[in-house]
């Protein structure tokens, strides 16, 4: 089994086609976001504390009620079965089984409600993409509280889709024979219009009256995920959502935005603590997840990591992956001698 997330990915290239390998690790354009998120956490250096008696660090956090042993989520990430044939399921059994929360994708291989049938009991929340449509955005969102999802992550980042030269290159547009995005399928999967899937559609014309829509639409909790500028993160807060998720997408959007952690703090200053603040982007090792909290994120994400561990070892490869993080974030609290996560703050924290 790979020791790091870097062996994890090589292992995991070994294993994919070279097409659904650039999928997975590609972003926009240049890729010069995608390499920023990484580079941004080597230009960040910790400065420990010392003598401070800090014990065992306890690294659980709670995030809109829900209790999480460890301060790492699953992003959301499309089409886990073209990394293992058991897909969105395996990612959901190794996440609940390290005891923190799946964020599952509108675009996974394996329909919410069978996803959460893999896990019961587990908390999951759900991505969602508006669609134009919104009687079928409402459809989506009945069957993700249906299923059982505890908060809606809902992904505003995207008024069209990236141009991923790599895709571009590879002509990589859509899902092999036999694979399909399970939550778009329109009517019931028995009935007569049970193999209708519609594609997803990213529209410039989502604005924040859908954000006011889907307030009303549901009792979930709300998180705006592909916030990057301050003024957005204030107007998130008056249109009442829940929680904040700073994120360029992993740099498969607008290429040249900012590395993410490079944003936070200015979101987490804008928003002065009235919701919480999660980032992903470039987190590979321990030691980023504490940079990301000491600047005031309440918990992180990771993408790409669980994509190589699903596909290097399947449900195995996931655990290991977010075994090593959460190893990884305890060592480095108790090198900085901090006891808790709780605790951390931005003093810990310089540029290098
Ligand atoms: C292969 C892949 C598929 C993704 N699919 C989605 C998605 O369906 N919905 C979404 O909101 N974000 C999606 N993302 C973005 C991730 O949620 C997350 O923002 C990003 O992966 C974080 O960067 P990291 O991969 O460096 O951890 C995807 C990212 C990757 C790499
Ligand atoms: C046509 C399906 C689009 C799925 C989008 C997945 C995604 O967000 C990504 O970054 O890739």
């Amino acid at each position: 089994m790979p020791r790091t997330i870097r062996e994890f990915e090589a292992a995991a290239r070994d294993r994919l086609d070279p097409a659904h390998y650039d999928y997975f690790a590609g972003g926009a354009g240049e890729e010069i976001t995608v390499r920023a998120n990484e580079a941004a956490f080597a230009r960040l250096a910790l400065l420990p504390r010392v003598l401070r008696g800090a014990g065992s660090p306890r690294i659980g956090v709670t995030l809109l009620g829900s209790p999480v042993a460890m301060p790492v989520l699953v992003a959301p990430t499309a089409f886990h079965r073209l990394a293992d044939p058991e897909g969105e399921r395996a990612t959901a059994r190794a996440a609940a089984g390290a005891g923190t929360i799946m964020i599952v994708s509108m675009a996974a291989t394996v329909a919410v409600e069978d996803v959460a049938a893999a896990v019961p009991g587990a908390t999951l929340w759900f991505q969602l993409y508006v669609q134009p449509d919104m009687a079928f955005t409402e459809a989506i969102v009945r069957r993700a509280e249906a299923a059982g999802c505890a908060a809606l992550v809902v992904t505003v980042d995207s008024p069209a889709r990236g141009r991923r030269d790599r895709d571009l290159r590879n002509g990589f547009d859509d899902l092999p024979e036999g694979m399909r995005c399970e939550n778009m399928r329109d009517g019931d999967p028995g009935g007569p219009d049970g193999d209708l899937v519609r594609p997803i559609v990213m529209s410039p014309e989502i604005s924040w009256e859908h954000v006011d829509l889907l307030r009303r639409m549901t009792r979930l909790p709300i998180v705006l995920k592909g916030v990057t500028h301050p003024a957005d993160a204030r107007l998130a807060l008056d249109h009442g959502v829940s929680a904040l998720y700073v994120s360029n997408h992993g740099g498969r959007q607008l290429d040249t935005v900012p590395a993410a952690v490079d944003l936070l703090p200015e979101i987490v200053a804008a928003v002065a603590g009235a919701v919480p603040v999660l980032v992903d982007g470039g987190i590979r090792r321990g030691p980023d997840v504490v940079k990301a909290m000491a600047l005031g994120a309440s918990a992180v994400a990771v993408g790409r990591p669980v994509i190589w561990g699903l596909a290097a070892g399947g449900e195995r490869g996931v655990a290991r992956v977010l075994g090593l993080l959460r190893d990884e974030v305890e060592h480095t609290l108790t090198l900085c001698g901090v006891a808790s996560v709780h605790d951390l703050g931005p003093d810990l924290v310089r540029p290098c």
